[in-house]
């Protein structure tokens, strides 16, 4: 006989899980991280810094640090490693802005009605329909949270040096991504696809990037758009998730046309183990394209193996992107 006995934590803790996405929320609006920065502080100064009666800021801060986002000594407060990393917004690595988009009403509505969304087996509002406002804000709110990843694959796959070459950013949004290997390699043309109105985000930031002279836009459906071909590299960056394998193959048989003969495809995406529920970062994602979209899904590397062998692609490599929970399929044509 075991002898362990039952507890009921984990359902209160799921429970009354919203709790802490308000408080964070809270934190990030008062720009209390911001308020402690680097000087361990007591509520009073913090109430002062943010302008606030002392009592909210006292229990939002005691609050925060039993969920680990503040250490407490005495009466002070301080930021731990990573709440200084990207919780202050004098950080460069800064977090916050991404907030509004995972907490826009869209994303959060997606999820209040989970149960009529499984039962239906599809939800009433969809991320993959054409043009969805949604998208606009996610070039304006994430593309800081992909600089990381983004470097990383740059890294990963460098372009030959001595002659003039081709990227296709899909799916490019705020265009870190491209813009990464455009940065990383100075005879790089970047051609970023993604609908019309978020292209004018990427643009932007190209200019800003400093590489508008080698920017170039192809807007429209990925599915049907012209896509240009003798590509060196194909970026498919959290793209796939939004579709069912048959419809992923069936896309990167274009890809696999859109490139020159040893050219690579890179899909970055959540990549779960084969076990499909670790590690938790990439295995839940399955639950935000269930609530999003008609047919999405996490897929193994197992599984875009196949798609990538199906689509005429070989010499796959997994590659996760530590620290964040993105990993890179690379294969060659
Ligand atoms: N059918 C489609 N054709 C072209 N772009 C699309 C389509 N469906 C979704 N998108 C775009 O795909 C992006 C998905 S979000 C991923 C953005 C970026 N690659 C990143 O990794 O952060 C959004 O910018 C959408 O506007």
């Amino acid at each position: 006989m075991s002898s362990a006995s039952p507890s009921p934590q984990l359902y209160f803790d799921t429970i009354n899980a919203f709790h802490k996405t308000e408080a964070l929320k809270a934190a990030l609006d008062l720009g209390l991280f911001t308020a402690i920065g680097r000087t361990p502080s007591t509520a009073a100064e913090i109430a002062a810094r943010c302008e606030c009666p002392e009592r909210g800021i006292r229990i939002l801060s005691d609050y925060l640090t039993v969920q680990g986002f503040l250490t407490k000594d005495g009466s002070h407060y301080a930021l731990t490693l990573d709440s200084a990393t990207f919780l202050d917004r004098n950080s460069p690595a800064y977090l916050g802005p991404s907030a509004d988009f995972l907490l826009a009403p869209t994303l959060v509505e997606a999820f209040r009605d989970l149960t009529s969304t499984i039962r239906r087996g599809t939800p009433e509002v969809k991320s993959t329909t054409p043009e969805h406002p949604m998208w606009l804000d996610f070039a304006r709110c994430m593309g800081p949270m992909m600089v990381g990843p983004a470097r990383g694959i740059a890294a990963l796959v460098p372009l030959d040096a001595d002659r003039e070459t081709k990227v296709l950013d899909i799916s490019a949004s705020h265009g870190t991504y491209g813009i990464a290997f455009a940065q990383q390699n100075p005879r790089a043309h970047l051609t970023a696809l993604d609908w019309e109105p978020v292209l004018a985000i990427t643009a932007e930031n190209a200019k800003a990037a400093g590489i508008a002279n080698r920017f170039s836009k192809i807007a429209g459906d990925a599915f049907t758009v012209d896509l240009g071909s003798d590509y060196d590299v194909v970026l498919v960056p959290n793209f796939l998730h939004h579709f069912n394998p048959a419809d992923c193959t069936r896309f990167l048989r274009r890809v696999h046309a859109a490139l020159r003969p040893g050219g690579r495809v890179v899909v970055v995406d959540f990549i779960p183990n084969e076990d499909r529920v670790t590690p938790p970062g990439s295995a839940s994602f399955g639950l935000v394209m269930l609530s999003s979209t008609p047919e999405g899904d996490v897929y193994t590397f197992a599984e875009y193996s196949k798609m990538l062998a199906d689509a005429g692609f070989h010499g796959f490599a997994l590659h996760p992107l530590l620290p964040t929970t993105a990993s890179a399929v690379i294969a060659t044509k």
